[in-house]
């Protein structure tokens, strides 16, 4: 069973040393949850979300949803509908790389949220895109299965 126990991610840094998988990418902390750590699920999806909706409707916990929306802020990816969803579903968390909306309420809900910005316009739901393969973000290969530990700092991946 794999140690889904909190670490902040500069004490991360300090263990693994120069190997180190840190993103680079920015992200804005929107969900209750500042801290979180769970196995990664990958998707890729543009300004479309019928796909990781399905995704975080199926039970996952201990799971994190990665979301490479190829930084588009046109649309928004999650919303509280789609966070609910996942959060009752035992997911701990949602990294989009992308938009999100409805952000207030977000923030009052416990499951780890980032993502680059919001945007209240809605997404298309034709359930285009891939699932469950490696995405580049941040510099750094995200693959299905790492463990990813967030903080306020950033978010670093360690292979399971
Ligand atoms: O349905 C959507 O496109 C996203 C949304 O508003 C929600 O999750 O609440």
């Amino acid at each position: 069973m794999t140690d889904l126990t909190f670490v902040p991610t500069a004490d991360l840094v300090d263990q693994i040393g120069a190997d180190v998988r840190s993103c680079d990418t920015q992200f804005r902390q929107y969900g209750g949850n500042r801290e979180f750590v769970g196995r990664v699920t990958t998707v890729k999806c543009f300004q479309d979300n019928a796909l990781l909706k399905s995704i975080l409707s199926e039970p996952n916990p201990g799971g994190v949803l990665v979301i490479d929306g190829d930084a588009s802020v046109h649309t928004a990816l999650v919303g509280d509908l789609i966070a609910e969803l996942g959060r009752s579903n035992g997911w701990v968390g949602i990294v989009a790389h992308g938009a999100i909306r409805d952000a207030a309420t977000i923030g009052g809900m416990a499951i780890g949220v980032k993502a680059l910005g919001t945007n209240p316009r809605k997404s298309t739901k034709t359930g285009a895109g891939e699932r469950d393969i490696p995405l580049v973000i941040g510099g750094e290969t995200v693959n299905p299965g790492d463990l990813l530990y967030s903080d306020d700092d950033g978010i670093v991946l360690v292979a399971p």
